[in-house]
């Protein structure tokens, strides 16, 4: 599988070492308020479970799945709920923690959502960022990284179900997808 990469972007050791330090900022902005964590899936299943280990106050964990992206490179434009939360967001401190924000529609459909749902704060982590590929108005809190405007894999991330077990973030090679 790795010789299907073209480049790797960000490595293993660099993702690590991100999130020790974001969890620590989570924990000292969290202590005390037992925050809602709710990762998107599929994409930000590696990420969320690397960050929260480093989360050192107490926190709940929910995950809502959705999908516009239909395992290709280009949105649909459209979000669909593939699987909705357990839990209520209604008066809660939410982190929504994401793989990455490309056009946005993921998000500000999310975002939208939790407000209608009375949400008691929001806040946006996501481990990418690739502004170029912004088509709606939404800011993350925390990035990670910022990428080019490159379709990316790798840690979360698919390109046809596959990839999303590599532990670093890279990019694959023309002739994988027919490029
Ligand atoms: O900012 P956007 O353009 O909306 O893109 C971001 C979304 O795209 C990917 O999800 P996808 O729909 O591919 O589902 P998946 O996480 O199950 O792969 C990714 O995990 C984000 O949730
Ligand atoms: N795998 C993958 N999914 C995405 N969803 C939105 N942008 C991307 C991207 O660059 N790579």
């Amino acid at each position: 599988m790795h010789n299907e990469i073209e480049k790797i972007l960000i490595s293993e050791e660099e993702i690590q070492s991100k999130c020790k330090e974001l969890g620590a900022q989570l924990t000292e902005e969290y202590e005390g308020r037992f925050p809602l964590a709710i990762g998107v899936l599929k994409g930000a299943m590696p990420f969320m479970g690397d960050l929260l280990k480093r989360v050192e106050t107490h926190l709940e964990m929910d995950f809502m799945d959705v999908s516009s992206y239909d395992g290709g490179m280009r949105s649909t434009g459209e979000v669909k709920i593939v699987k909705d939360l357990d839990t209520s967001v209604e008066g809660r401190d939410l982190i929504i923690v994401e793989d990455i924000i490309d056009s946005g529609l993921t998000l500000s459909y999310l975002v939208d959502l939790f407000k209608y749902r009375k949400a008691k704060s929001i806040k946006i982590v996501t481990l990418l960022d690739k502004p170029e590929g912004r088509t709606s108005h939404i800011k993350a809190d925390t990035v990670g990284f910022e990428v080019p405007d490159e379709f990316v894999v790798g840690y979360g991330l698919d390109y046809n179900e596959k990839y999303r077990n590599l532990p670093y973030i890279g990019i694959l090679k023309p002739e994988v997808y027919g490029g």
